[in-house]
């Protein structure tokens, strides 16, 4: 038998796996012991302990995580979980019972040997508190290697109270994200509270986030409690934080520096236990430079990024993510489940979807509705998306186009964007009765894109949203 405490130990059902794994481990130097099952774990642990064991999530008899729970405070060294399975709750569940990193398989050898001598050299950082777990209430899909890496993160850091700045497109999931941020960390049973800075009035969002006391403004009769202080104990999502106005950056950096803050118009100080989770469309470095956004703040939301790819960036997520939506739209409506064809799939995740998520969400939802056969094919697509074959407006854009240039106009491209913006807003809302949710989602933009272009054409109105 070999030193018990130089033992690096494979858990794994999979025996190619293990060979493999052992074999670069030995060659890197280290003592291996391979094991088929958690079963096996145990039965070794009753005269050795591990330095190190690297255990597989789904193996017969006892899993991977429910070994893991019962190693704690048994001696043993850090703990990295494999798996195949790199959905978010696998992830963060692995990390929330004590393991120190995460595998996904198949996984690159010389990643897999870096990451047990990066554990191995790190040993008293591997002790983890393990609240229990709970169902998550978010479905964050995925499988492409850049929203796996997005897990990944979400599962790391998801238990620190840290700052987490997440960056992205519209429509990319940046409020799904950080609501499984939430249901994954210690905070998940106390509240989630969003606040979407480019979708309220700057006058008022001062009042929004620190809350006033009655008197503080004319309007003001009663004392209200801000988001802040709703958010006690639990996560402050800030969304947009890119527009919030300077003045109040100013303020907000203040809270985050000190913990403490007064309502508008208050004199008690207010202690909040609150952890922020900003998020942006817009690149806050170029803000930074501009002058728009301060630096010192910037460094205090953005501890830890999280950056979401495009959707067009991440195709082989199209298929996944299209059927998902279509199936849950087809339950939510108690409409007939329909089903893709595969050229009809295929020429889906062909496509660029500026809207990214959210615009696939909207569009299966049509289909859902107004496809009309079960199997839904290619020819369907062209009759729900906005592409430029929907009717002879485009004719007449060229004539304009044409003119202008011939006129010697510059800029006729923002120009041109603007009335297209303003007209489809306009015919939106007006067919929703001025319901601004309604109408973005018909016109497969976010609430947030509608505002910000409703804001671009007119002075904002300090009424609620
Ligand atoms: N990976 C994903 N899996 C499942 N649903 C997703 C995913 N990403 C986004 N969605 C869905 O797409 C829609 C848009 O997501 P979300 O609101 O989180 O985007 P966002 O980046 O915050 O948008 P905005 O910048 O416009 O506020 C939501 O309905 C969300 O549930």
């Amino acid at each position: 038998m070999t030193e018990p405490r130089a033992e690096i130990w494979i858990a794994d059902d999979d025996r190619g796996v293990r060979f493999v794994l052992a074999e670069a481990l030995r060659d890197a130097g280290l003592n291996v012991r391979e094991f088929g099952s958690g079963d096996e774990v145990r039965a070794a642990l009753r005269d050795a302990r591990p330095a190190l064991l690297l255990t597989d999530v789904r193996m017969p008899g006892e899993d991977g995580l429910t070994l893991l729970s019962a190693l704690k405070n048994q001696g043993v060294g850090p703990v990295i979980v494999m798996s195949a399975y790199t959905d978010v709750a696998t992830t963060a569940a692995a990390y929330r019972a004590g393991a120190v990193d995460y595998l996904a398989k198949p996984f690159d050898l010389d990643q897999a040997v870096a990451a047990v001598q990066r554990a191995l050299a790190d040993v008293p950082a591997a002790t983890a508190v393990a609240p229990p777990p709970a169902p998550p209430t978010h479905a964050l899909l995925g499988e492409s290697p850049a929203m796996r890496e997005v897990f990944r993160l979400i599962g790391r850091v998801a238990a620190s109270d840290l700052n987490v700045l997440i960056t992205g497109e519209t429509g990319t999931g940046k409020e799904l994200v950080a609501r499984a941020l939430h249901e994954e960390s210690a905070r998940r049973d106390k509240p989630f509270v969003a606040l979407n800075t480019a979708a309220i009035p700057s006058e008022l969002l001062e009042s929004e986030l620190f809350g006033h006391e009655a008197g503080a403004f004319t309007g003001a009769t009663r004392r209200h409690a801000g988001r802040f202080e709703q958010a006690e104990g639990g996560t402050l999502f800030l969304d947009e934080i890119g527009d919030m106005p300077l003045a109040l950056q100013t303020r907000l950096l203040r809270v985050l520096a000190g913990g403490e803050f007064y309502r508008v118009g208050g004199r008690e100080l207010i202690r909040g236990n609150v952890r922020i989770i900003a998020a942006t469309h817009q690149d806050l470095d170029t803000r930074v430079a501009a002058g728009q956004f301060r630096a010192d703040l910037k460094h205090r939301l953005d501890v830890v990024r999280i950056e979401l790819p495009a959707l067009r960036q991440r195709r082989s997520d199209i298929a996944l993510l299209a059927q998902h939506f279509l199936a849950a739209a087809a339950r939510e409506l108690k409409l007939p489940a329909k089903r893709f064809s595969k050229a009809a799939l295929k020429a889906i995740a062909q496509r660029d979807f500026p809207g990214n998520v959210r615009e696939l969400e909207n569009l299966c939802r049509r289909l859902a509705v107004i496809a009309p056969g079960m199997e839904i094919l290619p020819a369907d697509l062209g009759n729900s998306a906005a592409s430029s074959s929907a009717g002879g407006w485009t004719d007449g854009l060229r004539e304009w186009a044409v003119q202008a240039l011939a006129d010697g106009e510059v800029d006729i491209h923002t120009r041109a964007r603007e009335a297209l913006d303003q007209t489809l807003l306009q015919v939106a809302l007006e067919a929703h009765e001025g319901h601004r949710q309604h109408a973005a989602a018909a016109l497969g933009v976010g609430r947030n894109t509608l505002t910000r272009k409703l804001g671009a054409s007119r002075p904002r109105r300090p009424s609620k949203p």
